[in-house]
């Protein structure tokens, strides 16, 4: 059953795979006796695909989208896809070779007027169409996201032009070192182009997709994908077609349009870490006070625009020297118990961070405001901090050392103070 965070963790091989005859046979029922339009099935279709990249890949990291378009539905799942896109902050680009298209069905809509209709879309919002010919000979660096929507189960034999150049460009990708970040993410919908079916990548020169989104249920082929992120769209199957075709598919979660098939790839958390490039942190840079190095660092902090600035972590250990930091009025009593403390103003957006260790002076509630305001500026930080944290009454540093650092890589610089309500002598010392 999927889980609470919308992912299936149904496995792989406990789902229903179909033939290349029974996806066809199921697209003939949905659009004849069930009364969907193709249109109707190509929104839902994209509407998935787009659902399951938004799910994995974020915009702010894999803006840049590629929808490589081919002439049947497969296609037109991509266009819609890419029109979502767009309005989920993603910027997609199309490249579509063969606008013109067979007439789908004779009489019916065309697959032509369907895709007119989706290409007229997505130029009234702007979304260039990049002929073949402009396509960048190498996609490595100029996008984050191909979609490969050239073929989908219709597809056999060999790629005829310009598939077969298209799909030899994905596989270069493919080959890549997927941890470089320049290496786009491929997203294959309902089969990647140029495979079989059923039997998958016969010549094991095929592309090999990062995402595959099947459409309304696995395809055979689909037992031959290894990339981490298998999800299922198309969340329109009715009982009937359940019943006749025995389908075991995971169930979609609340209202989402697509599902995880399978468990969520381990992440390798070592890969997590990031390495720092902000400028260098250097001493001559330094101003004189620390507290005015915490107020313009705190300034830029506004100016950024970084979410709460002064939110901050206090960390407080009770008698038996065990640290809890949560915001409870137990702090109050910790610090009673043992005045020594350290609170943290982390800066993500800026790479930066200001640690601030001391011992607290509890004063009583009335005196707080004098006492706050009556201060040197430099242990305002600590009351102005136990002040946030609702210690419950207003606490001030009486002793403590404040360290501004910048947390680039490789050197830190650390500046220290020790400071009482007198001297404030600084000292440096870089580490
Ligand atoms: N109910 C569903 O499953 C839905 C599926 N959708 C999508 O529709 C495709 C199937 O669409 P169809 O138009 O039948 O076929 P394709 O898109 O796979 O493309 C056929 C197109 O390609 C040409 N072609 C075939 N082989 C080659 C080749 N070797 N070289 C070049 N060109 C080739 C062929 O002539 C046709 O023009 C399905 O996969 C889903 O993605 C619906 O959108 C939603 C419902
Ligand atoms: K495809």
């Amino acid at each position: 059953m999927a889980n609470r965070a919308g992912f299936s963790t149904q496995s792989s091989d406990s789902i229903s795979y179909l033939s290349q005859r029974e996806a066809a046979e199921i697209d003939e029922i949905l659009m004849g006796p069930l009364g969907f339009s193709v249109d109707q099935l190509m929104e839902l279709a994209g509407l998935s695909v787009a659902a399951a990249i938004a799910e994995v890949y974020r915009p702010s990291e894999y803006s840049r989208v590629l929808a490589i378009c081919g002439p049947g539905n497969n296609g037109g799942d991509g266009l819609v896809a890419a029109r979502h896109l767009h309005h989920f902050g993603y910027t997609p680009f199309i490249c579509y070779p063969k606008r013109t298209a067979k007439p789908l069905y004779t009489g019916l809509v065309t697959q032509k007027c369907l895709h007119i209709a989706d290409i007229i879309q997505l130029e009234s919002l702007g979304v260039p169409f990049v002929p073949v010919e402009d396509l960048p000979a190498d996609l490595s660096n100029v996008f984050d996201i191909v979609v490969d929507a050239m073929f989908g189960f219709s597809f056999s034999g060999t790629p005829r032009p310009p598939f077969d150049e298209l799909i030899r460009r994905l596989l270069s990708l493919g080959n890549h070192d997927k941890t470089q970040k320049e290496s786009p993410i491929i997203v294959s919908v309902d089969i990647p182009s140029g495979w079989h079916v059923e039997e998958g990548d016969t010549t094991g020169e095929g592309i090999k997709p990062d995402m595959l989104v099947s459409l309304t249920a696995p395809k055979l082929c689909a037992k031959k994908f290894c990339g981490p992120h298998h999800f299922l769209g198309g969340r329109f199957v009715p009982p009937s077609i359940v019943h006749k075709y025995k389908l075991q598919l995971p169930p979609y979660p609340g209202s989402s349009m697509c599902v995880r098939i399978g468990k969520v790839p381990k992440i390798d958390i070592s890969a997590l870490r990031e390495n720092y490039i902000s400028p260098e942190f250097r001493e001559e840079e330094v101003e004189a006070d620390p507290f005015d190095q915490f107020r313009k660092w705190f300034d830029d902090a506004v100016a950024a625009g970084l979410k709460e600035p002064n939110a901050m972590a206090l960390s407080t250990s009770g008698k038996d020297g065990k640290p809890y930091t949560n915001y409870e009025s137990r702090k109050a009593r910790e610090l009673s118990e043992n005045p020594c403390a350290s609170l943290l103003f982390y800066w993500d957006g800026l790479n930066r961070q200001v640690r601030v260790e001391g011992f607290v002076q509890k004063v009583s509630g009335e005196e707080s405001e004098q006492y706050f305001h009556s201060r040197p500026r430099g242990s305002q930080i600590g009351a102005l901090a136990s002040k946030q944290i609702g210690v419950g009454q207003s606490g001030s540093l009486k002793e403590a050392w404040l360290t501004c650092c910048s947390v680039n890589h490789p050197r830190t610089i650390v500046h220290e103070q020790s400071f009482t309500e007198t001297d404030q002598s600084a000292k440096w010392c870089a580490s």
